[in-house]
């Protein structure tokens, strides 16, 4: 008996995210078929930093991956290939046999300011921002990979290949050694004029350049699936991988940004406003990032390096979420006090921050503590000062590029509409939800259809759209204000916490 044939119509998209990866079939109707997840801690072995378990992630991916395919109810015959996405910036050194040297260091890591400071001495801010369109900030690749070079010269020495976390994935999927020009620009050591790694950048931070991987095309079809992998995922050995993007070009594809000027806003585990340029801007100032887009264009980028994470945090540090009480059901109390939380203010810069203060030396704050305020007002602080923070980026967005009418949410806090409401009040602007519920999963996907199948997938109508309250411009403006005043009067008073000194950019990314 001959088995059933299935026409391979269906787009497989992995999303290596901060907190959990995430699996996704997508159908030629450019419909979500199957999604599974699974999250994995933040290692801080040592303060300020942040590191991840490379295995782990491929453990958890290839668990994802096998449900995903369960969840959407084909075999694994109908997908027709394979395309990967991640969190950015993150380094993973790997020895001759493509084993983890170290663990991998990820975006929020602190560890590299002494090494962007000397970067930033031998070649100037200006000059790094006009090759790479980056502003120089700690978590970044390549002057993580100069710390692994000066305080783990071991390590350095038996690293063969340096990659970033969605192309270790590819790795393992595909035996592959490669990345795209969206996720190279994350690292600091790519020009973005050329589209090739910086002599320049490469030698001012000492690296061995031969430690770096081909950079090729985001759709480009680069390898595929290896017996090895297709007996972890439950994938057909031989479907096509595409080489993917970093996780802000393939939520970009997903949440439709096609215009110049359209604009993303993104919480998730970090916080991002992304608006889409025809040129590249490389001198865009205030920490703000010039990225490659998937599809040779460039985005704008403003990032807050603690969002979602600041309410994981508050949540599982005070021990909230144990018990009955949930994330939901914290933010549903936090949606019962009034908007300004009666006098508390929270600065969310749990791991500095990046735009528009490009300060690793800043720290979180509550401040306006008072002996009535319970869990419910601490919670409502935590919401509206990453709302605050989310507003800064769009405000250095916007001065350099241009002023969104609507932006379309993205990220895990953004689906609770308690925060969407507190973010469309903050920043003052509507926020569209998008038809996807998993942006760069979604994208990923997308770039495997364009890729591999030569199609553009339909994109669903978008969700519906959340509108500021005018009755709250004036507190928000307000407080927004005051939450401005409150860093420039405690950032030293931060730095000396932090250990990074007073004074600008010591120790700052
Ligand atoms: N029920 C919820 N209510 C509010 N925020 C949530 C909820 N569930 C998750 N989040 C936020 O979403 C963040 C994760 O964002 P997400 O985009 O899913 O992940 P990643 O950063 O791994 O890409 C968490 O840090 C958390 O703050
Ligand atoms: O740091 C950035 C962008 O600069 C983040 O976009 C990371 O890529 C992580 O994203 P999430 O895991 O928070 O979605």
């Amino acid at each position: 008996m001959t088995r059933p044939q299935h026409t391979p119509d269906h787009w497989l998209g992995i999303d290596l995210g901060t907190s959990s990866v995430r699996a996704l079939v997508l159908g030629a109707d450019g419909v979500a078929r199957g999604v599974a997840g699974r999250s994995y801690p933040i290692d801080s072995p040592h303060p300020g930093w942040a590191e991840q378990d490379p295995d782990r992630w491929w453990d958890c991916a290839a668990a994802c991956v096998r449900e995903a395919l369960e969840h959407s109810g084909i075999p694994s015959s109908a997908v027709a290939g394979v395309g990967v996405t991640g969190q950015m910036h993150g380094l993973i050194c790997l020895d001759a046999d493509d084993r983890p040297v170290r663990p991998a260091v990820i975006w929020p890591d602190l560890r590299c300011g002494a090494e962007i400071a000397d970067l930033t001495a031998a070649l100037g801010r200006d000059r790094i921002h006009a090759i790479s369109g980056m502003s120089p900030a700690t978590g970044q690749f390549g002057p993580t990979l100069a710390w692994v070079a000066r305080h783990e010269p071991e390590q350095y020495a038996r690293t063969v290949t340096a990659m970033l976390p969605k192309d270790y994935l590819r790795l393992r999927l595909t035996d592959g050694r490669h990345t795209d020009p969206s996720d190279a620009c994350g690292t600091l050591l790519f020009d973005i004029t050329t589209g090739a790694w910086s002599p320049e950048i490469v030698a001012a931070l000492g690296l061995d350049a031969g430690k770096l991987v081909d950079v090729v095309p985001s759709d480009r079809v680069v390898g595929t699936i290896t017996a090895a992998a297709a007996a972890a995922t439950g994938l057909r050995a031989g479907t096509p991988v595409v080489a993917g993007g970093g996780d802000q070009a393939t939520a970009a594809m997903a949440l439709d940004l096609l215009a110049a000027g359209q604009t993303s806003v993104a919480v998730s585990s970090g916080g991002t406003v992304v608006q889409i340029t025809d040129r590249p801007d490389h001198a865009p100032g205030a920490g703000l990032h010039t990225l490659c887009a998937a599809d040779g264009r460039w985005m704008l980028m403003g990032a807050c390096l603690t969002a979602g994470l600041a309410l994981q945090w508050f949540a599982e540090t005070v021990g909230l979420t144990t018990g009955s009480v949930t994330l939901d059901g914290l933010v549903a109390e936090a949606g019962a006090v009034p908007p300004g939380a009666e006098g508390l203010l929270f600065l969310p810069y749990l791991a500095g921050e990046r735009t528009p203060h490009l300060d690793a030396g800043a720290r979180g704050t509550f401040l306006g503590l008072q002996r009535t305020h319970t869990r419910a007002h601490l919670a409502r602080a935590v919401l509206e000062g990453v709302a605050f923070a989310m507003r800064d980026c769009l405000e250095t967005v916007a001065a350099a590029g241009s002023r969104p009418p609507v932006v379309v949410a993205s990220g895990g806090g953004t689906r609770n509409p308690v925060w969407r409401q507190i973010l469309a009040d903050v920043l003052g602007v509507p926020m569209q939800a998008s038809a996807h519920d998993e942006h760069s999963a979604t994208g990923a996907a997308l770039l495997a259809a364009r890729g591999i199948g030569g199609i553009t997938l339909p994109a669903p109508d978008p969700g519906p759209t959340v509108r500021p309250d005018p009755a709250l411009g004036e507190v928000y403006d307000a407080r927004y204000a005051l939450f401005h005043r409150a860093y420039a009067a405690n950032r030293d008073l931060m730095h000396e916490l932090s250990g990074s000194g007073s004074g600008s950019g010591s120790g700052s990314g």
